[in-house]
């Protein structure tokens, strides 16, 4: 009997390889910039050889719709990456968890108790107090203000305080030894392309690294972990911070996962590198759009004026009312999306896209930013125009799949509402208390818009700007 031979699997295009690297040699430091220019002359759905990883690219909307539609429990697993792997303690957190049961028991813990909606208004004291350090840390700075500074530093002082019910103390040690965990989890790391090849993390200093900083703030969570643990702890106000929460939900018999210790260390360290780093981009992203732009600027800042009536400080309440602040976030999570790239995913078995094959365990890259500048969807796109908004219901919330900063499908990011309303609150007063204006000498050509290499994405270098007190 004659086997009938099967026909090759039709796979996704793919660029020129070399022999060992496959398409690494394509891709230079910045890697959504180099996959978009891929994309452009490969189309919007490639199947790269990353080193030996099988890594397939989306950059078009009408994919994306595709594969969501109908492949969402597919494109659902994170590949293990070699440093989330260590630093998670192996993977006991949420963000970089494979697909499993583990993680949809820890997420609804965290949808259901961390960060829902109502759980998010709860910290709307911490939210206002820290707000108001950010801006009285301008009037004390000195000029021209280092804006990229005050900002991370507000959006770290908010997540230690709302993580930790801490305010100051000590915790200057804390955010050097995150900066440095950011640092780990945003550099390229060989294992990451080359499996075999992890040995070399031995000798590249990589390991001591990553083992050094995963003591440091091990060491510090269990101290942390330790204080809230004892019944004599003074609370000035009576409410949960998230240790304490996730210390109850540890205790809680009806839960139907009982979280170790390590699995609480894992989610705190989820919630510093999810939700400080890219809050604080999206904020000055804004405000370098805004320098640039100074007729949206205007139009913004005479908004919250009408809006703010004399008010001292612009308070949560105050949000619904803006119009046109709301436009510009949308605009800059457009052309600025933090995680332009989202947070690597993995098939979890095999399927067909566009009449392609998709092997199982495939890594996926889905271009976010590639996708908000598609000329197909948006006219002048690599322009500042918030206005583009006024006739259009598109948001970034997950439902337009030609803006998705947050991500998309069951994996998309559970903090967009903390993420938005600490945005919103902290432009607002920013624009609200102080003008803005470049330093002496400097024009709004002269501001780059380099950006910085890692999974979330900086403006490379430091914006400074000259602030000037508002009469309220
Ligand atoms: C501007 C702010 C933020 C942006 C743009 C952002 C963006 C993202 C993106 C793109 C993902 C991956 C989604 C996907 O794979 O489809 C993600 C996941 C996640 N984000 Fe955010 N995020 C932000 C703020 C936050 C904040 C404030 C928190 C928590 C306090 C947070 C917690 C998480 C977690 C836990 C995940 C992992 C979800 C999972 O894998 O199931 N994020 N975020």
């Amino acid at each position: 009997f004659l086997m009938k031979r099967q026909k090759p699997e039709k796979l996704p295009p793919c660029p020129r390889k070399l022999p060992l690297l496959g398409n690494l040699h394509q891709i230079s430091d910045s890697l959504h910039l180099s996959l978009h220019h891929l994309a452009n002359r490969h189309g919007s759905l490639m199947l790269l050889q990353l080193g030996s990883v099988p890594t397939l690219v989306v950059s078009s909307a009408q994919i994306i719709q595709d594969i969501f539609n109908h492949h969402d429990l597919i494109f659902f697993g994170r590949p293990p990456l070699y440093v989330a792997k260590r630093l998670f303690y192996n993977f006991s957190s949420i963000s970089f968890v494979p697909y499993g049961e583990y993680w949809r028991e820890v997420r609804k813990i965290v949808v259901s108790e961390l960060l829902s909606m109502k759980r998010v208004q709860s910290f709307k004291h911490v939210r206002a107090y820290e707000v108001n350090k950010m801006l009285n840390s301008v009037i004390g700075s000195q000029t021209p203000v280092n804006i990229s500074k005050v900002i991370l530093s507000f959006t770290n002082n908010l997540i230690c305080h709302i993580a930790f019910g801490k305010q100051d103390d000590g915790l200057h040690r804390f955010h050097n030894i995150l900066y440095e965990t950011q640092q780990l989890m945003g550099e390229v790391n060989i294992a990451d392309f080359f499996p075999w090849l992890s040995w070399v993390n031995k000798f590249n200093g990589v390991d001591a690294r990553l083992e050094k900083n995963f003591k440091e703030f091990d060491t510090f969570f269990d101290q942390v972990i330790e204080e809230h643990r004892d019944p004599s702890r003074l609370k000035l106000d009576h409410r949960e911070d998230i240790i304490d929460i996730l210390l109850r939900v540890q205790k809680d018999q009806t839960q139907s996962v009982r979280l170790t210790n390590c699995q609480i260390k894992g989610v705190l360290l989820d919630i510093f590198i999810a939700g400080t780093d890219t809050s604080a981009a999206t904020i000055v992203w804004t405000i370098v759009e805004l320098i640039k732009n100074s007729e949206v600027m205007r139009r913004a800042q005479n908004e919250i004026i009408d809006i703010a009536r004399g008010k001292e400080n612009i308070e949560e309440s105050d949000l619904p009312k803006f119009s046109y602040l709301n436009l510009v976030l949308k605009e800059s999570f457009r052309l600025h999306p933090p995680v332009p790239l989202l947070v690597p995913r993995e098939t979890t078995q095999a399927c067909k896209i566009n009449g392609y094959e998709i092997p199982a365990k495939t890594r996926i890259l889905i271009n976010a930013r590639a996708i908000a500048r598609d000329p197909l969807y948006w006219k002048d796109p690599n322009s500042f125009k918030p206005e583009r908004f006024f006739y259009s219901s598109v948001d970034f919330r997950g439902h337009d799949y030609e803006l998705i900063p947050f991500g998309i499908g069951r994996r998309s990011c559970p903090g967009i509402n903390f993420a938005v309303l600490t945005i919103e609150l902290a432009l607002a007063n920013l624009l609200h208390c102080f003008d803005w204006k470049l330093p002496h000498g400097i024009t709004r050509e002269d501001v780059d818009m380099v950006e910085a290499v890692g999974l979330t994405v900086h403006k490379k270098t430091p914006l400074l700007l000259v602030a000037t007190p508002r009469p309220r």
